[in-house]
């Protein structure tokens, strides 16, 4: 059965309108798209969202929408998708003034999603794949597990959160074919931004 969670009203024009670069941050999980943002939040000023984080927030803010998310995130699975976009929206235009630019991370998880996302804002600038095989990621988050306190930590959930990944995010990298840059990190994350580093100045 199809969960129902309630959808927010907001008026998103002036969004569209400063039309600030977008990029698609994707990778599995663990492949290290928050620790990769924080870095290209420091040397670029670009807002970095991550889609896991507003949803982990909306949960501990105790909202009826909040509620409504708890299963299907203990469960591995995909929040149906307004939902998310309606998240997004909201944070983006909070941070609207103070912004060069947005990293959206861990979004879009399946194609439906990038094309609502770029439909209802705007076209995005860049994507970028971190890829890195399942052993590796799933050793860093059995690893992240045991600080982190969230509750997809875990092996069970971490198997089933990779299964989602191959389903269907992968097409999303495929979808979006040369504006996409496929960069391994396996390596130091230094090593790593370097070659962010070089992506992103392929956008100025
Ligand atoms: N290049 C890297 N090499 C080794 N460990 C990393 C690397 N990037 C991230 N990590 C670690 O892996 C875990 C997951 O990284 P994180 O950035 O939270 O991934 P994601 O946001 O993609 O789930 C964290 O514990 C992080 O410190
Ligand atoms: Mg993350």
């Amino acid at each position: 059965m199809a969960p129902t969670v309630a959808r927010s009203t907001i008026d998103i024009t002036p969004l569209r309108q400063a039309n600030l670069p977008i990029i698609f941050i994707l990778g599995g999980p663990g492949s290290g798209k928050g620790t990769q943002c924080a870095k290209i939040v420091e040397k670029y000023g670009y807002t970095h969202l991550s889609s896991g984080d507003l949803l982990r927030d909306e949960v501990a803010s105790g909202s009826e929408r909040g509620k409504q998310l708890t299963d299907i995130m203990q469960r591995g699975e995909l929040v149906p998708l307004d939902v998310v976009l309606d998240l997004l929206k909201e944070a983006m235009l909070s941070k609207l003034t103070s912004s060069k630019g947005f990293l959206i991370d861990g979004y879009p998880r399946e194609v439906a999603q990038g094309i609502q996302f770029e439909t209802e804002i705007n076209p995005c600038a860049l994507v970028i794949y971190f890829q890195v095989s399942d052993d590796v990621m799933t050793a860093r988050l059995m690893n992240r597990g045991l600080t982190s306190g969230r509750v997809d930590d875990n092996e069970e959930t971490i198997r089933k959160r990779l299964d989602t990944f191959h389903k269907h995010s992968l097409p999303v990298v495929e979808h979006y074919g040369t504006k996409c840059r496929t960069i391994s990190a396996e390596a130091h994350p230094d090593e790593v931004f370097q070659k962010v580093s070089e992506a992103l100045e392929t956008l100025s």
